[in-house]
C-alpha cells in the first residue's frame, strides 16, 4: 500500500524523539527534529548520527535536524512532542508564537506535573491557543527507544478525543515494525504511560536489593492494582490498564535494563544516592517527580497506594529501601478481589 508522504516535525532530540524521527522517516515522510542544541543539531546533519543518545544509529536523509524552532516548525500541521514533562510547558511557550496555523500535537512523554497534577494532554490544552491548537493525540507503550531503532516489533497506541484524528496519526507512524493501535480512554492511557515508571524504580530497588522474581511479580501486579485505583477515580476505564499502556508498559519497564527508571532504582537498591544517580544518568528520569505527582494524588483524591507511599519516603525522605520494603510487608492484611471489584466499579 502507498502511504500518503507528509511533512513532520519532532521537538526534542533525545532517545524517543530521535527513534520516533526514524519511524516516521522508514515511513517516508519529511522528518524535521528539533534540538534545543546548535551544536547538536549540526553534528546530527553533519553525521547522520545522534551521537549522544543512539550512537549506534544511522538517521535517513529524509530526516534532517534544526535548532531554529521556527523554521523547524514553518507549513507544518503535525508536531510531536518529545521532551521530558518537566520541559513540556517551556517548549510549548516558545511554540506558539511560531505557529501561523492550526497543528496537531501528537505527544510521547510520560509524566504527571507536581503541584497541579496535570495530565500532559491538559498542560498542552492549557498553553497552547484554540486557534493553533487543531487536536491534541497521545502516543504511549512499551517501547523502548534502542530497540525502535533496531526495528525490532514494537507495539504502541494512539489516543485522541477525536477518533479520526488518533486514526491519522495511527497511519503516520504505522510500518511493518511498528504497530500502532487506538484507544479513545485519554486519562487511562496517560495515567498508565506516567504512573508505571513508579513500579520501574521500585522494581530496580528490588533487583539491587537482591530480591527475585517473586518481588518483581508482586510489585507488577499490585502496581497495577495501585495505577488502576487512582485512574479509575480520575475517570479512565479500568480495561485500558489491562492493555499496552497499562500491563504492557509495566512489563516492559520493570523488566529492561534499557529503562532509565529500572537502572536509577537498581542502583538505589545498591545503596548510591539519587541526586549522584540522576547526574550520571543525564537523561530523562521520569518516575522521579511522577513519584512526588502520584504521592500528592493519591492524598488529594483519598485513594490508597502503598508502593508509591514507600518509593516516596525512599526518594524523598531518606528512607532506607530495606526498610521500606518490610513496612510494606507488615500492613494489615487484605482482600485481594474486594480491590479489584472496586477498581471495577470505582468504588
Ligand atoms: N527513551 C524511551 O525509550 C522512551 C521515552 N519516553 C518518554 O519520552 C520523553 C522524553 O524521553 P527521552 O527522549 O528518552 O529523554 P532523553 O533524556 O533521552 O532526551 C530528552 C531530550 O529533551 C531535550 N530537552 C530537555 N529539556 C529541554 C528543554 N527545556 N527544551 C528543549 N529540549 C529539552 C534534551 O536535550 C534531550 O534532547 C519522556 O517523557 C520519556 O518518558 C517514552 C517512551 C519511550
Ligand atoms: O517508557 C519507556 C518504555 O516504554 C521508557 O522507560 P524509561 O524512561 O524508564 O527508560
Amino acid at each position: 500500500m502507498q502511504m500518503e508522504q507528509k511533512k513532520v516535525t519532532v521537538l526534542g532530540a533525545g532517545s524517543w524523539g530521535t527513534a520516533l524521527a526514524l519511524v516516521l522517516a522508514d515511513n517516508g515522510h519529511e522528518v524535521r527534529l528539533w534540538s534545543h542544541s546548535k551544536e547538536q543539531a549540526e553534528s546530527i546533519n553533519a553525521t547522520k548520527k545522534n551521537e549522544k543518545y543512539l550512537p549506534e544509529i544511522t538517521l535517513q536523509d529524509n530526516l534532517t535536524a534544526y535548532s531554529d524552532l521556527a523554521d523547524s516548525v514553518r507549513n507544518i500541521t503535525t508536531i510531536v512532542v518529545a521532551v521530558p514533562t518537566k520541559a513540556i510547558r517551556e517548549v510549548l511557550r516558545k511554540l506558539v508564537p511560531c505557529l501561523y496555523q492550526p497543528v496537531t500535537i501528537v505527544h510521547v512523554s510520560k509524566g504527571i506535573e507536581p503541584g497541579t497534577l496535570k495530565r500532559i494532554s491538559e498542560m498542552i490544552e492549557e498553553e497552547m491557543p484554540e486557534n493553533v491548537l487543531e487536536e491534541v493525540v497521545v502516543l504511549s507503550g512499551p517501547s523502548h527507544a534502542e530497540e525502535v531503532c533496531l526495528r525490532h516489533p514494537t507495539t504502541v497506541v494512539v489516543s485522541s478525543k477525536n477518533l479520526e484524528k488518533a486514526e491519522e496519526i495511527q497511519d503516520l507512524f504505522m510500518n511493518q515494525h511498528f504497530r500502532v493501535y487506538t484507544n479513545p480512554d485519554v486519562i487511562g492511557v496517560e495515567i498508565g504511560g506516567a504512573l508505571k515508571n513508579i513500579i520501574a524504580l521500585a522494581a530496580g530497588i528490588s533487583d539491587g536489593l537482591g530480591y527475585g522474581d517473586n518481588v518483581k511479580a508482586a510489585l507488577i501486579t499490585r502496581g497495577l492494582a495501585e495505577i488502576a485505583r487512582l485512574g479509575t477515580k480520575l475517570g479512565a476505564n479500568p480495561l485500558t490498564f489491562s492493555g499496552l499502556t497499562g500491563i504492557g508498559d509495566l512489563i516492559v519497564t520493570c523488566t529492561s535494563v534499557h529503562s532509565r527508571n529500572w537502572r536509577t532504582g537498581n542502583m538505589l537498591g545498591k545503596g548510591k544516592k539519587l541526586n549522584e544517580i540522576l547526574e550520571e544518568m543525564g537523561q530523562a528520569v521520569e518516575g522521579v517527580r511522577t513519584t512526588e505527582a502520584a504521592q500528592q494524588m493519591a492524598t488529594e483524591y483519598g485513594v490508597n497506594m502503598p508502593i508509591t507511599s514507600s518509593l516516596y519516603k525512599v526518594l524523598f525522605e531518606n528512607v532506607p529501601p530495606k526498610y521500606a520494603v518490610e513496612k510494606l510487608m507488615s500492613r494489615d492484611k487484605t482482600h485481594e478481589m474486594e480491590d479489584l471489584v472496586n477498581i471495577l466499579i470505582n468504588e
